[in-house]
């Protein structure tokens, strides 16, 4: 066969056969393969991003805004699991009203709640004195939840100057501090959990939040740097995103909240303070940096993820495969929050417009 004849006969067996139809499927197989193996390999190397196991069985807790709400749901929750509480909060009488509901909680007789009273936000070295007195009673801090914080609604242009900076102080330099009193400590035994108590308006800013949510996006900025910092200590920083929540604040924020913030927020239900507790608990003892609840809150964290660390492969495959997909339906429900703040503002003006005519 001379070597015409031969390159010929193979052109014609190529073109005879269909089975380079087949290529672009067999390319896609191979890919696949790569994605799987590649996966499987992400998988392998998971125990090295994830955190070492923590138990709250016999830890030391301090919880600040313990006195009422979210913290003190969180405080019973960890008492169910055989923990040793601090509250801090500055109202003695409510304190030593919630020691009582959290003593109910307690699983063996060994369990102990001590109450704190201090302003978390006025000055670091009470902070710190206080947290040093609750290490000598209790032993070294193991876990540390800033939940204390307040909210304010209310439109940027009628919201008190001072508010911005007392809210400021309190949601953010109010957690700055408690964590500094316990950080060293929590270096030097290289080991500790730092929970802070965040908002899904720490995630996306919304009509009325001008104040609130500054505060709340600056703990994830904080969460951030020092879970990096915190790490090779191995201690493990989660910024938990609660919705909408029934406790005294929600309602003493719902007081002065706009129509707008209203019917926007109740696009998410409203959830009670034992269910996210239970959540922000579970997600800060395993080490998660991200805490959050329900279907809502699933999409905004896997959304609003940018450069926050992970800690376990399924979370970072997630966030992969879900982005486009989330930022897409985020899309509609930035134009449905949009028409409801324009539907208000013509339902004003039409109301002062008849108001001047009579
Ligand atoms: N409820 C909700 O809908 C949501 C709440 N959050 C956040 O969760 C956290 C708890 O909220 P929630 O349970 O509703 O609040 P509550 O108002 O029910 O409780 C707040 C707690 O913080 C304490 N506190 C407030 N200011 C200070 C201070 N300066 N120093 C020390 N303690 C303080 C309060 O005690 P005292 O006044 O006696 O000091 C109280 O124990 C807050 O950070 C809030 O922003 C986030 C999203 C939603
Ligand atoms: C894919 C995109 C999904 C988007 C879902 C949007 C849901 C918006 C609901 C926002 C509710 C804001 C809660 C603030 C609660 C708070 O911090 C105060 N109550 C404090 O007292």
């Amino acid at each position: 066969m001379s070597s015409e004849e031969l390159s010929s006969s193979i052109t014609d067996w190529f073109f005879s056969n269909s089975w380079w139809l087949l290529l672009p499927f067999v390319m896609l197989l191979v890919i696949a393969a790569f994605i799987v193996a590649f996966v499987l390999l992400l998988y392998m190397i998971s125990p090295l991003i994830s955190p070492k196991p923590f138990k709250l069985n016999g830890a030391h807790v301090v919880v600040t805004g313990g006195s009422s709400g979210i913290g003190k749901s969180i405080a019973m929750e960890c008492y169910r699991q055989g923990a040793f509480i601090t509250l801090v909060a500055r109202d003695e009488t409510k304190l030593v009203l919630a020691k009582k509901e959290v003593e109910k909680c307690a699983i063996n007789d060994k369990q102990v709640v001590l109450c704190i009273s201090v302003d978390v936000s006025s000055d670091y070295g009470q902070v710190e004195s206080v947290i040093k007195q609750a290490q000598e009673k209790l032993g070294p801090v193991d876990m540390l939840v800033n939940c204390a914080g307040t909210s304010i609604a209310g439109k940027f242009e009628e919201v008190d100057m001072d508010r911005f900076k007392k809210i400021m102080e309190v949601n953010f330099l109010g957690s700055v501090y408690p964590t500094r009193a316990v950080i060293t400590t929590m270096k030097e035994r290289r080991m500790g959990r730092i929970m802070f108590v965040s908002s899904q308006a720490g995630q996306i800013g919304l009509f009325g939040y001008t104040a609130y949510s500054p505060s709340k996006f600056a703990l994830r900025g904080l969460a951030e740097s020092l879970q990096m910092e915190m790490k090779p200590y191995n201690i493990y920083v989660t910024v938990a995103y609660p919705p909408d929540t029934d406790t005294p604040g929600f309602v003493e924020e719902n007081k002065t909240k706009p129509l707008e913030t209203r019917l926007i927020s109740e696009t998410a239900a409203v959830c009670q303070p034992d269910q996210v507790a239970k959540i922000f608990v579970k997600d800060t003892v395993q080490g998660n940096f991200n805490s959050s609840v329900g279907p809502d809150g699933y999409m905004l964290s896997a959304l609003t993820c940018g450069m926050s660390p992970v800690t376990s492969i399924t979370e970072g495959l997630q966030q992969i495969v879900t982005m486009g997909l989330f930022r897409t339906i985020a899309l509609f429900y930035l134009c449905s929050f949009d028409s409801i703040v324009r539907r208000c503002m013509i339902q004003r003006e039409q109301a002062k417009a008849a108001d001047k005519r009579e």
